[in-house]
């Protein structure tokens, strides 16, 4: 149940994305009062957040919450409930209520109590859960060979979140400690986007489609699972 929506620049993209999350999140507000947003990190859906910032939805009923995160506070570098703060929650969406992963705890294993707690407290489903790629063919934290992945990716799983320990060699720099939503947690949504730039994440996008190891690629959890829509939103 993989839809593909190609555009011929970024700028295209951005606005599509935009308006199909803000369409996605009205539904979810029109049906239930409140809708719940799911989003990714990296900077490719940057330009989308901002963009989707200055649209006048009612922000005060849409729930943001982390896809995953660097086990960092909100004042080291890399971290996503920092980012998320900067490019989506200002303009009309600084109404919206956030909910992050980190906890005060040490690791993100000690974290990982509190953090299921909070997340089982969004409304669910989720209305839409916007992913990125990397070119190891991870998403969320989900990266090759990390420790705790096999788990995470368990689609019968009755967790939201998991932490995993990426091996450093999939994981550009440090931050290889991070919570992220598991496989299961991202189906609880009902519309997921896959947003990837540019010819190499292209090509790793349809060697992902052309095989089922799911240890080797996580993406291809999300793009080989027929229980959620899932639509992939590329650019050059
Ligand atoms: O927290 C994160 O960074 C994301 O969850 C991660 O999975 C990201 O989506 C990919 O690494 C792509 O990142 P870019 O958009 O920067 O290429």
């Amino acid at each position: 149940m993989v839809e593909e929506k190609f555009f011929p620049d970024r700028e295209r993209l951005i606005q599509a994305l935009a308006h199909d999350c803000a369409c996605d999140l009205q539904k979810g507000i029109k049906e239930r009062g409140q809708a719940s947003f799911l989003v990714s990190g990296g900077s490719t859906p940057e330009p989308v957040y901002r963009e989707l910032s200055k649209r006048p939805l009612p922000w005060a009923r849409i729930n943001v919450a982390l896809v995953d995160e660097r086990w960092v506070d909100k004042s080291e570098s890399g971290s996503n409930h920092a980012f998320i703060e900067d490019c989506l929650l200002q303009n009309c969406a600084a109404a919206a209520p956030f909910l992050g992963m980190k906890t005060p705890h040490a690791t993100a294993a000690e974290g990982e109590a509190d953090c299921e707690r909070a997340y089982g407290e969004l409304p669910r489903p989720f209305d839409v859960c916007v992913l990125g790629m990397g070119n190891d063919g991870h998403t969320a934290s989900l990266f090759p060979h990390a420790e705790g992945l096999q788990a995470a990716l368990d689609p019968a799983s009755a967790k939201l979140c998991s932490a995993i320990t990426a091996k450093q060699s999939a994981v550009t720099g440090k931050h290889t400690e991070r919570m992220t939503l598991t496989l299961a947690g991202i189906l609880q949504a009902r519309d997921i986007k896959l947003l990837i730039t540019g010819d190499e994440k292209l090509k790793v996008y349809r060697e992902a489609l052309l095989d089922s190891d799911e240890l080797t690629m996580p993406v291809r959890s999300i793009l080989k699972q027929g229980l959620k829509p899932v639509t992939v939103y590329w650019a050059p």
